[in-house]
């Protein structure tokens, strides 16, 4: 589904050539990234990245300093074109008094044709608390709930920003199933995150972004395989310094005399590492966590990025 090209397709959205600056922070420097029908794409990137204002510029609420951002075919600060888009912040600010089915009617009521209240109702899991005020629900209800009005409106594009920060496992996976859902009707979406694992358990392709670039772009499996590596423990006599000056190495530190360090080509740093220290003792090679392997990518991205 991600080569809208072939089919002769326009993107539903996208930006090139991006650049937005806040006084002396260039928070995205000529991104270029695009969504096609049906598609779900993750902007993945850590804080500080470019995530939120990539979707501030599709959503209208940011303007481009230079560069081009089109919104299922036009400007997304014209009102008829937003009115085709869902966007899910990450702080809502709902008041609270208000209830459940309240809230559905009222946003029901600002589109021409919305879902029924009962069909998004039963989607988002919410038929028994649709009498509840919005105080008197969970983090994870409160995110079902902006999800809700998100998708009233039968949006062509839903935007959703960083969807499960704060929420438990338990209320996690359930957000996750409702996003399924909604990709099983073929509905395409841009979600950010921070978590490898969320952007390869829901979209098609992955836009891996830090400081305000792209950095690594492809579908789950082929990011997670850029991220291979593993963790290596050991003891060392040599200096702490000539071991994290060796290529293949990151993120090294000691406590207590043990060593550890991530490593996106292992085989070659045990090579090394053995070569200089012979005496080198209790190995141990891991596998990496999804957020060291994460780390491993960005920091590979950004090393071909300055050796190009
Ligand atoms: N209104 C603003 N004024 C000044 N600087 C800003 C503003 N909004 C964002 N920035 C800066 O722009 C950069 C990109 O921020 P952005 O919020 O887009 O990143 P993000 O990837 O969404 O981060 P996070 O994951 O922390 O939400 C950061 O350095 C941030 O400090």
């Amino acid at each position: 589904m991600s080569s809208n090209d072939a089919q002769g397709m326009a993107p539903l959205a996208e930006l090139r050539g991006a650049s937005k600056r806040y006084g002396a922070t260039m928070a995205l420097e000529g991104l270029d990234f695009r969504v096609g029908r049906g598609e779900i794409v993750a902007l993945l990137g850590p804080n500080g990245a470019g995530k939120t204002t990539a979707l501030g510029l599709l959503n209208g609420r940011l303007s481009a300093d230079s560069g081009r951002v089109s919104l299922l075919g036009g400007d997304p600060r014209d009102w008829r074109v937003r009115q085709r888009l869902g966007v899910m912040l990450q702080e809502a600010r709902l008041p609270d008094q208000l209830r459940v089915g309240e809230y559905l009617q009222l946003f029901a009521s600002h589109y021409p044709e919305p879902r029924p209240i009962d069909e998004v109702l039963a989607l988002t899991g919410l038929e028994a608390l649709v009498s509840r005020r919005h105080d008197a629900l969970s983090g994870g209800e409160q995110r079902r709930l902006q999800f809700a009005l998100a998708i009233i409106g039968r949006p062509a594009l839903l935007l959703v920003d960083e969807p499960t920060v704060g929420l438990d496992i338990e209320a996690r996976q359930r957000f996750w199933q409702l996003i399924r859902r909604l990709r099983g009707e073929g509905l395409a979406m841009v979600l950010t995150t921070h978590y490898l694992d969320e952007a390869d358990a829901l979209a098609d392709r992955i836009v891996v972004i830090g400081s305000g670039r792209v950095l690594a772009e492809g579908t789950p499996a082929g990011i997670k395989a850029r991220a291979a590596g593993k963790r290596l423990r050991f003891r060392s006599a040599l200096p702490l310094a000539e071991i994290a000056a060796l290529s293949g190495l990151d993120a090294v530190k000691m406590e207590q005399g043990v060593v550890e360090a991530r490593s996106h080509a292992p085989e070659a740093a045990l090579r090394q590492l053995l070569m200089r220290d012979p005496q080198l003792a209790e190995l141990e090679v891991l596998p990496l966590k999804l957020d060291d392997a994460f780390l491993v990518l960005t920091a590979d991205a950004a090393r071909h990025k300055e050796a190009a």
